[in-house]
C-alpha cells in the first residue's frame, strides 16, 4: 500500500504537487492520469525517494523510502527506462542492483525469463532498442520480488505485442496482491488495465474513482433516437425540452439525449405517436470522460486541428 498525505513539491513559485491525500491499495491495477505537467512524475519520484517533499509524506507501506532497509524488496519502479549504466551487459546491470539490494543473484535469471530478456541478457543494455530497454527497467522492478511496483509510462514505444504482454504482466502483479500503480497517456489502455483510477490536474486530486464510475459521470453519454420524420422528432424534443432534459440535434433525423434511460426515451417516443427506427444508448468512452474531467487542467492545451491545406480558386 502507498499512502500519501499532504504530499507537496514547490519548484519556486511552482506547485507541482499540491497537497495530494489519497491510499493506492494493494491487490488492484491502479491507474495514474493526468495531462502533460500534472504532477505524476513528480509524485512517483518522491515515492520513491528521488525528489524531496516540499511538505506532507509519502509513504511506502507506512513508511518513508529513505527509512526502507531495502528498498528494492518493498517496492520496484520503473520510472526513467534510460537509467542504467550503457557499457553495462543486461545480467549485469541487474546483478549490480541485486548486490547493492541484498538480492539473491539468482533472482536475476529469473527477472530476465519473466520479461523475455534471457537470449539477449549478454548484450549491452546502450545496444537495447527502447522495448527492449523498457523490458530490463521491469525486470529492475521486479528484481526484489516487491509487493508494491510502479510504472511511469510503461508501454511508451512498446509494438502492439508489447503492450499486451505488460497489460496482462500489471495484471498478474495485482492479482498476487501487490500493489500496482501505473502512470499512462494512454486512456484505451488504461481503459482495459486499470481497476482503479486516481486523476490529478495541476499538482491537485481531481478524483479518485473507477474506470466504469468515471465513464458513467459523463455528459457524453447519451441515448440515440434516430426516426424517419424530422417533424415528429421535432415534437419529442420540444416535450424534452419542456422537461429540462438536454437534447440536440445529429443531423436531422437523431436526437441525442442525456440523463434518460433507453427505455424511457423510447416510451415517451410510444406514447407520443414518434416513430423510431432505432434507439439505443451510447456510452462515452474512457478517454472522452477522461477529457471532459480535466479540461479545465489542462496546461499545454493546444487549439483545435484545423485544415493544413488551403485550396485556391474552389
Ligand atoms: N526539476 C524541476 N524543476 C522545476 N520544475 C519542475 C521540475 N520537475 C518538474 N517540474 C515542473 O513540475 C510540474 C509537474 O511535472 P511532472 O513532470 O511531474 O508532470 P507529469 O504529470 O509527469 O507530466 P508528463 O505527463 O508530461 O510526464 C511541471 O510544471 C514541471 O514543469
Amino acid at each position: 500500500m502507498i499512502t500519501l498525505q499532504g504530499l507537496t513539491k514547490r519548484y519556486g513559485d511552482v506547485s507541482a504537487v499540491d497537497g495530494l491525500s489519497l491510499t493506492i491499495p494493494a491487490g488492484r491495477v491502479t491507474g495514474f492520469l493526468g495531462p502533460n505537467g500534472a504532477g505524476k512524475s513528480t509524485t512517483m519520484r518522491m515515492i520513491t525517494g528521488l525528489d524531496r517533499p516540499s511538505a506532507g509524506a509519502a509513504l511506502v507501506h507506512g513508511r518513508p523510502y529513505a527509512e526502507l532497509r531495502h528498498p528494492l524488496r518493498e517496492i520496484g519502479a520503473l520510472l526513467d527506462a534510460k537509467a542504467l549504466h550503457p557499457g553495462r551487459s543486461a545480467r549485469a546491470h541487474l546483478k549490480a542492483l541485486a548486490r547493492s539490494n541484498g538480492i539473491p543473484v539468482h533472482r536475476v535469471d529469473e527477472v530476465l525469463d519473466v520479461v523475455g530478456l534471457t537470449s539477449v541478457a549478454g548484450r549491452r543494455a546502450g545496444a537495447f532498442s527502447l522495448g527492449m530497454g523498457q523490458r530490463l527497467g521491469i525486470a529492475g522492478a521486479l528484481l526484489g520480488d516487491p509487493a508494491i511496483v510502479m510504472f511511469d509510462e510503461p508501454v511508451n514505444g512498446l509494438d502492439p505485442d508489447g503492450v499486451r504482454w505488460i497489460r496482462g504482466l500489471m495484471q498478474q502483479l495485482a492479482a498476487e496482491g501487490r500493489t500496482v500503480f501505473v502512470s499512462s497517456h494512454l486512456m484505451s489502455e488504461m481503459q482495459l488495465t486499470a481497476d482503479r483510477l486516481v486523476v490529478i490536474g495541476k499538482g491537485r486530486l481531481i478524483a479518485e474513482t473507477t474506470v466504469q464510475e468515471l465513464i458513467e459521470r459523463s455528459s457524453l453519454n447519451a441515448v440515440r433516437a434516430r426516426g424517419p420524420e424530422t417533424a415528429a422528432l421535432q415534437r419529442l424534443q420540444a416535450r424534452l425540452t419542456e422537461q429540462r432534459v438536454p437534447v440536440r440535434w445529429e443531423g436531422t433525423h437523431e436526437l441525442h439525449i442525456t440523463g434518460l434511460a433507453v427505455e424511457a426515451v423510447a416510451d415517451l417516443a410510444y406514447e407520443m405517436d414518434v416513430r423510431l427506427h432505432e434507439v439505443r444508448s451510447v456510452e462515452a468512452s474512457l478517454e472522452q470522460a477522461y477529457m471532459e474531467l480535466t479540461a479545465d487542467t489542462v496546461e499545454y492545451g493546444a487549439p483545435a486541428v484545423q485544415a493544413t491545406r488551403t485550396t485556391y480558386g474552389e
